[in-house]
């Protein structure tokens, strides 16, 4: 899966931004391979969320290129990057709190019709076929009638993720998609969105704070420090690396 000869979908070359003295993005360099797994790790204010910013058109670098699919999507603006294949989720669910799971998986349906044709109708019965379809998959068919803010913070974090999904990206980047969610539920939330994001080819990138998801999840692991990459390789590898246990995961080594 992860030949050497394999393009990569996203690659980012030298990327730069500084906020004031603050260097959020120092240089980074990074492929994304298709069909991969990717997770972010790092401490807090090394970058993770400014690369993630910076690859959906949310930040422009100061330097440095990203291209996707071979093409350039320095400068592009986040809805036209959406359009090339690229999608996210954010740290903070960004549901239509007062309205339900399934409305709001419609309205994420209805807005990808509208991202492909100039002209939008009203509410389709087939987009909201679609939408059951996409909530069974995420296992949200059961909460399908509750509003979002009834949710709790895992079926909360999956709505958020199955509304990124149903823009039907090829590369989706998440933010921190188990924060918040109790230890118990962590793993399922996980599963459910590995399995689904597999089953449908989609890439991923995640930024994860829980070694054990990472460890368990991801396919290559790249450990932000200090808005440059420390260190890249898979979780094996690099979460046994002492630099990394003590910096990033906090636990002291004696190697
Ligand atoms: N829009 C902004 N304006 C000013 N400073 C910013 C902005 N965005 C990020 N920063 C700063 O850049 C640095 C990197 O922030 P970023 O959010 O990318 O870190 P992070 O690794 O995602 O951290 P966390 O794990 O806490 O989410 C931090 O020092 C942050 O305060």
């Amino acid at each position: 899966m992860r030949a050497p000869e394999m393009a990569p979908l996203l690659s980012a070359r030298g990327l730069r931004l500084a906020f004031g003295g603050v260097k959020a993005a120092d240089g980074i360099d990074l492929d994304v391979l298709p069909g991969e797994f990717l997770a972010i790790i790092g401490p807090n204010g090394a970058g993770k969320t400014t690369f993630i910013n910076m690859t959906t058109g949310y930040l422009k670098p100061q330097g440095g290129s990203i291209a996707y699919q071979g093409q350039s999507i320095l400068g592009l603006k986040p809805r036209a990057i959406v359009r090339r294949g690229i999608g996210r989720s954010f740290q903070l669910p960004q549901l239509f709190t007062e309205h339900t799971v399934l409305e709001n998986a419609t309205l994420a349906i209805a807005a990808r019709a509208g991202l492909w044709s100039p002209w939008r109708r009203l509410l389709r019965p087939e987009w909201q076929e679609e939408a059951e379809a996409l909530l069974e998959r995420f296992g949200l068919l059961g909460v399908a009638h509750a509003r979002a803010d009834a949710l709790n913070e895992g079926a909360r974090k999956l709505a958020d993720i199955a509304m990124a999904a149903a823009l039907e990206p090829r590369l989706l980047l998440m933010d921190e998609p188990t924060s918040g969610v109790a230890a118990a539920e962590k793993m399922k939330v996980v599963e459910t969105l590995v399995r689904v994001l597999r089953e449908t080819g989609v890439t991923a990138v995640f930024v994860e704070h829980d070694m054990d998801v990472v460890a368990r999840f991801a396919d290559r692991v790249a450990v932000w420090s200090q808005g440059r990459i420390a260190a890249l390789g898979p979780p094996a590898e690099v979460l046994a690396d002492p630099r990394v246990r003590r910096e990033v995961i906090g636990i002291e080594t004696h190697a």
